[in-house]
């Protein structure tokens, strides 16, 4: 079977004095309904990695195959029937949300983008959405500055599920959440995976929750994945300095 996602030689210089590559001749690839995730310090280039995935930024060279299409080659119309499938969820969702979006407006945006339900079935459809994330149907009428950031990153990954991604990125989701509500947050994700078969990409800086969640995990560093292998097995034997020095720093890793 050939994996959802697989991407080759990609390569992304920022414009600016130093030239530097945030990627580097990155390649990497993800099977269906499995979790990535991906380590690094601070700018070896994972946020770049999911932008440019993401087609928010154009890539300087490389190749994707995402779900059997040449991914970084659709344009246009073509680009906008296919973006669906592949979704992403920030770390704040608050800058993701318009600033007077209510919790129902939030959630219809992806009904009439994409065309996923007429608006005589939008507000059973957002009610739906709300009960997938375990979000009480009620929330709909708040404003989307009205309610918890627990919340609202569930109300953003109730969004980014709507048009039923293959995979979902996933850039420092829940690292703005306190610990409790960060639990629930990522066993809804395994859960909603299960379900549903999404691939995830889970980028942070937090190892324990990676390892928590990823079936294989990446090591980033200047652009490059440097190490990528099982979760445990990753872990349990790391095979360069910096691995082992993000071990050594997150004493809550699970064994
Ligand atoms: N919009 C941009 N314009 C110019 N340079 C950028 C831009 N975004 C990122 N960079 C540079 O690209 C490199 C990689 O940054 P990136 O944000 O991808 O790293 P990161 O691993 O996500 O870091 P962090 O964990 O701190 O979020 C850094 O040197 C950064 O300064």
């Amino acid at each position: 079977m050939s994996p959802l996602l697989s991407v080759q030689g990609l390569v992304k210089t920022w414009p600016g004095p130093r030239r530097m590559r945030a990627l580097d001749d990155l390649s990497l690839t993800l099977d269906e309904g499995q979790t990535l995730g991906i380590v690094g310090p601070s700018g070896s280039g994972k946020s770049t990695l999911a932008r440019v995935l993401e087609r928010l930024e154009p890539a300087d060279a490389g190749r994707v195959q995402f779900d059997g299409l040449d991914w970084l080659a659709l344009r246009g119309a073509a680009l906008r029937r296919q973006r669906g499938w592949m979704q992403m969820v920030f770390q704040d969702p608050l800058a993701a949300f318009h600033p007077r979006a209510t919790v129902y407006s939030a959630l219809t945006d992806p009904l009439r983008i994409h065309g996923l339900a007429p608006p005589r079935d939008w507000p059973s459809e957002v009610a739906r959405m709300l009960e997938e994330v375990q979000l009480s149907p009620e929330l709909a009428r708040r404003p989307i500055t009205a309610i918890s950031g627990g919340q609202r990153q569930r109300v953003a990954i109730a969004r980014a599920l709507a048009p039923r991604p293959k995979l979902l990125i996933l850039d420092e989701a829940v690292s703005a959440l306190d610990v409790s509500v960060r639990g629930h947050v990522l066993d809804l994700l395994v859960r909603l995976q299960r379900r549903h078969g999404t691939g995830f990409i889970f980028i942070s800086h937090d190892l324990a929750v990676v390892k928590a969640v990823s079936h294989r995990i990446a090591v980033m560093d200047a652009g490059r994945i440097i190490e990528e292998g099982p979760a445990e097995a990753l872990i349990a034997q790391p095979q360069t300095p910096l691995l082992r020095a993000l071990i050594a720093a997150s004493p809550a890793l699970p064994a």
